[in-house]
Order: structure tokens, then C-alpha cells, then sequence
């Protein structure tokens, strides 16, 4: 920033105020700084890319939007050697179309799915009748309202996704959003101020505060809305580390680790509350059938679908792990042995109705047998009760109910 000082540069304040200074944002500056943090956003993007984002395809496309924006930016002092229509048109050209592939990012991270295809007519569009201004007029005002509403409009897609979605999704989305937000703002009052005073619009480098600070504003929120993606791509990453290090990956349920130290925290709790709790052993019958005659991709739905239908009859704080293989517990608290052989009955009926589709679409079913203990208050009183007690009993139970032909509950 700067300050006119009129005529003698080293006027004293007093004069300044009787000359009506006016505080200008001295535009060549603005572009250096800007082209110089889109240099190093850009380089981030690459490296962070490299070393992280092998799996995420949403980071290489903001990358390549980052890189356009920076080449829309280095394009401005063409203006200097070639006509000004053609300059402006390329320019804006790159800016508009990296703008668009930042819309395709954010949308593939958010909601995994591509921009709408209006998005991309709107960028062609927008193009054409920039293209028709550089024809049609030499007047810079114009080209600065067209360019800046198409940017802004350009970005509104996005920001309908954002704001339906940001609030449930990763932290950083949120501050992304306001950011986007704010650019958006900036480009429109931009394109509003040129129409309604274009006398302050005769040229990109005119002093003047309102095209700087408007400027100014878009792109470095635009620099923000791009931390903001980055840091969201590092949160969701560790959010997928911990899930894959604590859930089974095909089922989604706990792993045999999880579910272990799960269970000993819901001893624990049962017993200083002195409330029962059942553990519940199930294990497919016959499963090695399923993969021999139908395959393991079949097994794997059959996996699949077996947990989503188990964990449909479950309550929130109910543990539900894969001990291995085809075996699954379940961790019940607050609930008594009557409880807990409803359950297991409910959920082995449930499961021999289970239709899955099987090798060439043929109908498959399968069943299940279970294994229940259940403690009440006085074998929690026992400290010799514990999770190893427990599963070993319902392994002894489980391993009867297949001895006595499957598909059946037993309870201690
Ligand atoms: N598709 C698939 N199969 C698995 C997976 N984990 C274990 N299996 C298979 O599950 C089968 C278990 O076979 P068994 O232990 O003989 O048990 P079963 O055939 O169910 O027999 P019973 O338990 O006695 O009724 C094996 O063929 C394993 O290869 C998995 O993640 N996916």
C-alpha cells in the first residue's frame, strides 16, 4: 500500500488532508506478491502430492488448478506486448478454467462426484463472451465486470456443495468455505464497481483502492481456500489411518484388537456399575462351502452383508467385532441372560432369511450358529470373571452348537 501525496512528495500531513490524500493499493506490487504465493502454493502442492497423495486424486487436480491460476497470473504483463483483447482473454481464460478445476476437486473430495456438466458450459460460455467483448469493445471496465462475474458464478456450484456438506465433513472444509465465500463476494463487488464507476477501471494498473483491494481479497482467499484443501486432505488421510488401524477393512467392524480392549473397558464399566452385561460368539456355518462352490468375491459380500445385517439389530454402544475369519462377537451391556438369547435367536433367524446373490445369480443362503454368556452382578463381583473367562465359555458353547448340527443358539 501506498499513499498519493498530490504534488511534492514529502508534503506535510496537514497538506495531505487539504489535498484529499487517497490511500491506493499499488497494483504491480499486488501482482508480484500474488504471483509469488501462487509460485510456493503451487510448489507445496506438487511435493505434498508426491510424497502423500498417491490415493488422492482430489490434490493432483487442485494442484494442476493451482498451476493454472499461476499461469492466468503470469499472463497479465502480456498486456504490455500484444493487444489488450487477446491478453485479457487468455489470462482470464487460465484463471477461469483453473477456478473451474478447483470446482472439480472440492466436489470429488466432498461429495465424490464430478462438477455438474453446467459448470463447464458456464466456463465455455463465459469464454465466448469474453472472447465477443475483446471483439466488440476496447473498454477495460467491461472486460474487468465480465471477467469477475464469470469467476464468481463459476465458483457458486461449489459453494452450494460446501454449504450442504462442509459442516458434517473434515474441520478445515468449514474456514474453506467461508473463504470461498469471501472470494466469491470480492469478485462480484468487483464486477459491480466497474459497471457502476468505470472510469476507475481504464486500466489493470490504475491507482485506486477498490480494483486493489478487490483484487487483493479474491485471490488471497482463493490462496486460503487452498490451505484449507490441503489440510483437509492431511485430515481425512489420518481419519482413514485410524479407521483402517482399528476396523476390519471388508466389514467394517472392529478388528480382533479393538474388539479385545473394547470389551475389557465394558467389563470394567459393568462392573463398577454393577450392571450385567452377554457376549455373544457367532460363527457362518459352512463357509468354506460358500467359498468353494461360489468364489471368494461371494464369501467377501457374504461377509459383507452378514455384518450390515447384525449391525442393524444392534444399540450404539453394543461392541461388534471380527475375531477371524468368519467368527464375529458381540459385546452387550446393560443386558441379562433372557436379553441376550432374544438377540442371538433374532439375529440367527434374521440371517437364515438372508438372500445374497451367488455364483451366476443364483440365490444363497447361509446360516449361523452363536455361542451366549451372560453375567449378572454376582459373577462380576468375581474378579476371576474376565474377557478371556468369558470367550472361552462362549468359544466351548459355540463350538457345541455346531456339534449339534448348526444354525442354533446356545447359552451358558
Ligand atoms: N471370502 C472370504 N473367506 C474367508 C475370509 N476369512 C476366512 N475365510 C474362509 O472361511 C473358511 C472357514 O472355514 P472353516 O474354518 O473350515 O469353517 P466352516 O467351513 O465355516 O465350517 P464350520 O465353521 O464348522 O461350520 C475358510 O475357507 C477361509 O478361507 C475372508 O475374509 N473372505
Amino acid at each position: 500500500m501506498q499513499e498519493t501525496r498530490g504534488a511534492g512528495g514529502n508534503a506535510a500531513p496537514q497538506q495531505l488532508v487539504g489535498q484529499c490524500s487517497v490511500t491506493i493499493i499499488h497494483l504491480p506490487t499486488v501482482l508480484i506478491a500474488l504471483v509469488t504465493g501462487y509460485a510456493m502454493l503451487v510448489l507445496d502442492l506438487f511435493l505434498a502430492r508426491r510424497s502423500l497423495m498417491a490415493d488422492r486424486p482430489e490434490l493432483r487436480t487442485w494442484a494442476y488448478g493451482s498451476l493454472l491460476l499461476l499461469l492466468g497470473l503470469l499472463a497479465i504483463p502480456l498486456r504490455r506486448w500484444i493487444p489488450l483483447g487477446p491478453a485479457i482473454l487468455l489470462g482470464n481464460g487460465l484463471m477461469a478454467m483453473g477456478l473451474t478445476v478447483y470446482g472439480q476437486a472440492l466436489h470429488q473430495f466432498v461429495c465424490q462426484r464430478n462438477l455438474p456438466r453446467a459448470t463447464w458450459i458456464l466456463f465455455g460460455s463465459g469464454l465466448l463472451l469474453m472472447a465477443w467483448t475483446a471483439l466488440h469493445t476496447t473498454s477495460y471496465a467491461y472486460y474487468a465486470a465480465a471477467a469477475s462475474f464469470w469467476f464468481a458464478l463459476l465458483l457458486v456450484p461449489t459453494l452450494h456443495v460446501l454449504w450442504r456438506n462442509a459442516w458434517k465433513l473434515e474441520p478445515s472444509l468449514r474456514t474453506l468455505s467461508v473463504m470461498l465465500g469471501v472470494c466469491c463476494a470480492a469478485l462480484t463487488a468487483r464486477g459491480a464497481h466497474a459497471l457502476m464507476e468505470p472510469g476507475r477501471y481504464v486500466d489493470l494498473m490504475q491507482p485506486g483502492w477498490t480494483q486493489g483491494l478487490t483484487l487483493l481479497t479474491a485471490f488471497l482467499a482463493l490462496i486460503g481456500v487452498s490451505f484449507g484443501f490441503l489440510l483437509a486432505n492431511f485430515e481425512r488421510t489420518q481419519r482413514q489411518m485410524e479407521q483402517l488401524a482399528s476396523h476390519d477393512e471388508l466389514t467394517g467392524c472392529y478388528n480382533r484388537a479393538t474388539a479385545r480392549s473394547m470389551l475389557e473397558h465394558l467389563l470394567d464399566r459393568c462392573r463398577r456399575e454393577r450392571t450385567p452385561m452377554a457376549l455373544v460368539l457367532l460363527d457362518l456355518d459352512h463357509f468354506k462351502r460358500v467359498n468353494d462352490e461360489h468364489g471368494h468375491l461371494v464369501g467377501d459380500l457374504v461377509l459383507r452383508r452378514f455384518s450390515e445385517a447384525v449391525r442393524l439389530r444392534l444399540r450404539a454402544s453394543d461392541v461388534f467385532g471380527r475375531m477371524g475369519g468368519e467368527e464375529f462377537c458381540i459385546g452387550l451391556p446393560l443386558t441379562d441372560r433372557a436379553g441376550a438369547l432374544e438377540l442371538a435367536e433374532d439375529l440367527r433367524q434374521t440371517i437364515a432369511a438372508l438372500l445374497m446373490p451367488g455364483r451366476n445369480g443364483l440365490p444363497l443362503q447361509i446360516t449361523v450358529s452363536a455361542g451366549v454368556v451372560a453375567i449378572g452382578s454376582m459373577q462380576l463381583e468375581d474378579l476371576d470373571t474376565t474377557v478371556e473367562l468369558l470367550y472361552g465359555t462362549a468359544d466351548d458353547l459355540l463350538y457345541r452348537a455346531k456339534h449339534l448340527g448348526r444354525n442354533r443358539v446356545m447359552i451358558a
